[in-house]
């Protein structure tokens, strides 16, 4: 980019960086041939012009929205099938078009047809049979059918047991019946089931020989191959606008007496024989697999929104003058004021951490399931334990961390041009979807009080939660000397000793004459507090450990900046709960102070580098598609650019006036 087309204030920020953002950008894609391929991905889906919009998606009706989503989420699928044909489409190229990086770009409000790659494809891959996989595989990778992942209900989606589908097998013609008995039993929610998708997984309770047998799931055509009509049995349509991802065409589903053959249940890992006998999974957890998957990319997902988020709100920081600090001096930029860089930095320094948590969790995963293809389930409950926490804490933190880049950004920020409303909404929404973050949080202190009991009987613990150990051993912190080390081990005792807080209270509860069950329930609180604090204390150790390790692997000028980032990241957290350790840890007043300097202080040195620390993120301008945000920093006409959009602007007296308002001017005459 030229540097006169840029905004001056924007370039001087990146005249004085202290280091070269190429370096960082090539980091944060994973290495220079994820560079290039990122750089290839984004020339070949951002500069087709077929995938442009004419019209900014926030002025469309729902169903000129899901119209036009359909039109441009088959162009990407085309050029999908190419790929593959090519034997270039990796799980990253997936991930960057059905997530927050490339997808949100192409598709502002979500593609229909993601659920048919992020949960069809993969529920098949996990839980279906060798010949089942052989056989809906190919046609699903080609598109040849459009499925979608129907567990959720109108009556329940947290609670599994509670679904009222059921599929009752027929023995005499080796087929289940598949019914959906009352309103509230209606299938609501899944991506794609409205209009998109003509088969589904739908999760129905098991009957055999009259007896129920927990949850199975299968695959159902739900409309006509040729036609698209409905098929028989089949109520199905789009559950209607919502706060974001207005294009995913979420649907319902009631089911009436609908047949599928008895291979149309996914059998990997608990079967149906012809005769309606029924042989159980050999460990129930084994279906844990898809779930943990999905989660373990919405956590770097989390990233590319703060990523964009940050990005937005730095530049507009840079470009926008307003209120003199010096009354005798011109109007700063608005960066120049320590609140701004307080609402602005910690977003980066998140974004980057929860980037590396990501990919350091996604590594974990894929050795996990290569240990679960081999039969060795031993890691299952651990991993679980944490893909929950780490879900539920980066989808809270990245949806208030959106928000937080919004206000800094003032009015501005409040206008779909800014494109926050749309990065929040699609960020909030991974609060509820994969698991609603609370029900997250208390699976994870589930394990964690199971796993203190062991601690106290003295049991070694496995490595995530081997800090419980520690913990119990030391009985107090002592010597809190402020480095980064001690932050962790720090953050690693609060975290140990909220546990113990909670198991103590289940413990007083049953001893009270609770069940266990009531118990929690009472203690939920603890709980929550408890898994919260694990989740995080995982973050500060992944943060530092890798970006310790990482410093040492790049230029020692981006190492300085690095740094920095883990410093912000580290203190940010603590104050963030320094409750918890001043509740556990003896801080004195004069540590907290200590605390607060250091972050104003990380705040002062991140300064000079933070654009080109956002710039590094390297986020395409029409992956942002912030007026506040883009590139050259021209923010007042982008926003002017916006306002010509507007199809209220393009006429210059609205017909209303002529129908409503001179009518009720005259009225009184
Ligand atoms: C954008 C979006 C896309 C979705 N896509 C799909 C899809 O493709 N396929 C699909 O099947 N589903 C989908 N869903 C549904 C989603 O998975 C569920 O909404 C989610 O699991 C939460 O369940 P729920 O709606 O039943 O919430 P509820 O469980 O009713 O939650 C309501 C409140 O009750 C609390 N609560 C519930 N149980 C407990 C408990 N045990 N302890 C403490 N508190 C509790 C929750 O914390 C929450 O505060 C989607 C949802 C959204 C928002």
């Amino acid at each position: 980019m030229p540097a006169l087309e840029v905004n001056p204030d924007l370039q001087k920020e990146r005249n004085t960086a202290t280091f070269d953002p190429q370096e960082f950008s090539i980091f944060w894609a994973g290495g220079v041939e994820k560079y290039k391929e990122k750089k290839a991905l984004e020339k070949l889906f951002l500069e087709d012009p077929a995938l442009m919009d004419k019209l900014p998606t926030s002025y469309m009706s729902h169903k000129e929205l899901y119209e036009d989503s359909l039109r441009k989420a088959c162009l990407i699928g085309e050029k999908i099938r190419k790929l593959r044909a090519d034997g270039e489409d990796g799980v990253d190229t997936y991930a960057a078009l059905l997530g927050g990086s490339l997808g949100a770009a192409l598709l502002k409000e979500g593609n229909p047809m993601s659920l048919h790659y992020v949960m069809f494809v993969p529920t098949i891959m996990g839980q279906g049979t060798m010949e089942q996989q052989v056989e809906w595989l190919p046609k699903a990778w080609d598109c040849e059918i459009i499925g979608t992942y129907a567990q959720t209900e109108l009556g329940h989606g947290t609670f599994l047991r509670g679904l009222e589908t059921r599929a009752d097998y027929d023995a005499s013609t080796q087929e289940f019946v598949i019914n959906t008995p009352t309103m509230t039993a209606y299938k609501w929610w899944p991506g794609g089931l409205g209009h998109t998708a003509n088969y589904a997984v739908v999760v129905a309770q098991l009957y055999t020989k009259g007896e129920f047998r927990g949850l199975a799931p299968f695959i159902v055509q739900l409309r006509h191959m040729e036609t698209h009509q409905p098929m028989p049995g089949i109520d199905i349509g789009d559950i209607g606008t919502k706060l974001s991802m207005k294009g995913v065409n979420n649907g319902y589903l009631g089911l009436k007496n609908v047949r599928v053959p008895l291979n149309h249940m996914l059998m990997k890992n608990q079967q149906v024989l012809p005769d309606g006998t029924y042989v159980a999974p050999k460990n129930s957890v084994l279906t844990y697999g898809t779930m943990m998957f999905v989660r373990c990319v919405l956590i770097r997902d989390t990233a590319h929104s703060l990523a964009k988020a940050s990005t937005i709100a730095t530049r507009y920081s840079a470009v926008r003058r307003q209120s003199p600090i010096d009354p005798k001096e011109p109007e700063p930029q608005i960066m120049d004021h320590t609140t701004q860089q307080l609402k602005v930095f910690p977003q980066i320094s998140k974004a980057i951490v929860f980037k590396i948590a990501g990919d350091t969790i996604w590594n974990m995963y894929n050795v996990l399931s290569g240990e679960l293809e081999q039969g060795n389930l031993e890691r299952l409950p651990e991993m679980h334990a944490l893909a929950c926490c780490l879900k539920a804490i980066c989808s809270a933190d990245a949806s208030a961390g959106v928000e937080i880049c919004r206000l800094s950004c003032g009015g501005h920020g409040f206008m779909d041009c800014s494109n926050f409303p749309a990065i929040y909404g699609m960020t909030t929404a991974v609060c509820t979807y994969e698991g609603e973050n609370t029900v997250m949080l208390l699976q994870t202190a589930r394990y964690l009080v199971k796993v203190y009991g062991q601690a106290l009987a003295g049991e070694k613990l496995v490595p995530t939660v081997a800090y419980i150990n520690e913990a119990i051993k030391l009985k107090q912190f002592v010597n809190f000397d402020c480095t980064l080390e001690s932050i962790v081990k720090a953050f690693q005792f609060v975290a140990a000793n909220k546990t113990r807080v909670a198991y103590e209270q289940i413990e007083m509860r049953r001893r009270q004459g609770h069940s266990t069950e009531v118990a929690a329930n009472l203690s939920g609180i603890f709980l929550t507090g408890a898994a919260d604090l694990h989740g995080r204390a995982f973050l500060a150790q992944t943060a530092y450990t890798e970006l310790t390790a990482i410093s040492k692997q790049v230029s020692p000028a981006l190492a300085d900046v690095l740094k920095v980032v883990l410093e912000l990241y580290l203190v940010d957290a603590c104050l963030n709960r320094i409750g918890d350790f001043l509740r556990f840890i003896e801080f004195t007043d004069a540590d907290v102070t200590k605390l607060e300097m250091r972050l104003e202080s990380c705040l002062k040195r991140l300064r000079p580098n933070a654009v080109a620390l956002v710039d590094s993120f390297d986020l395409h301008d029409r992956v942002l598609d912030s007026a506040l945000g883009a590139y050259d920093g021209k923010v007042y006409d982008h926003i002017f650019e916006s306002i010509k959009k507007n199809p209220l602007n393009k006429e210059p007296v609205n017909e209303s006036f002529h129908k409503y308002l001179k009518p009720f001017m005259k009225a009184h005459l």
